[in-house]
């Protein structure tokens, strides 16, 4: 189990809005990310408290509907192309990123940054995002096959257990037939490619 979560109080009027906003079950989810999120940090020498902002506030939109979320993004200036427009779910890590600035002043770029890219990815992912994109796969209630593959990845490096997320993502894709995100295909290969030799980089 991760350790304990950084207890500050800037949490507690994140904690009520969530207990507002989001099921029991994902409250539970969202503070083992922000405990996962904190372990990773000590591990890979990346700051804590960064670390334990973008995993309390990454999930803030995940239970808004198709039409809030489009017209949330409309509203915070958030680009929406085809397929997050056929799938508005896509959208919930974006408008997250743009709610945690305006409801709970966060102005941290790498922590907008990582809430943002926590679900779809993008390629260049700095250390805080690639925490938060392996904390939300890897946090202790997590179960699957899928989650044993990146979670092993994880004791290597980061970078390796961000290419099995987005590899186990784009697998589970395919087997459901359902449209890729590019952003996905994106993570992917920057991964691969930062993982290889320099000589030998793409
Ligand atoms: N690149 C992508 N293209 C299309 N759908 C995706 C992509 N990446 C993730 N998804 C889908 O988005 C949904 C939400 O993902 P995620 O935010 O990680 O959910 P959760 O935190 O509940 O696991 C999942 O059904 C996942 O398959």
């Amino acid at each position: 189990m991760p350790g304990p979560a950084l207890k500050t109080t800037w949490r507690t009027p994140v904690l009520a809005w969530l207990e507002q906003h989001v099921p029991a079950r994902r409250l539970t989810h969202i503070l083992g990310v922000e405990a996962t999120a904190i372990e990773l940090a000590q591990r890979w020498g990346a700051d804590l408290d960064r670390a334990g902002r973008a995993g309390l506030l990454h999930d803030l939109a995940k239970y808004f509907g198709p039409e809030q979320l489009l017209s949330e993004a409309e509203r915070l200036g958030i680009p929406i192309d085809a397929i997050q427009r056929s799938t508005p779910h896509l959208l919930h890590a974006d408008v997250s990123a743009g709610l945690a600035r305006e409801l709970f002043g966060e102005t941290d770029p790498s922590v907008l940054a990582a809430i943002a890219n926590h679900t779809l990815g993008n390629s260049d992912l700095d250390i805080l995002s690639q925490i938060l994109y392996v904390a939300d796969w890897i946090e202790p209630t997590r179960r699957g096959e899928d989650v044993e593959i990146v979670r092993k990845a994880a004791m290597g490096s980061l970078r390796s257990a961000v290419l099995s997320g987005a590899e186990q993502t784009i697998l589970e894709l395919i087997h459901n037939r359902r449209l890729i995100h590019p952003r996905t295909l994106l993570t992917r290969n920057w991964a691969l490619c930062s993982l290889q030799e320099p000589s030998q980089r793409c």
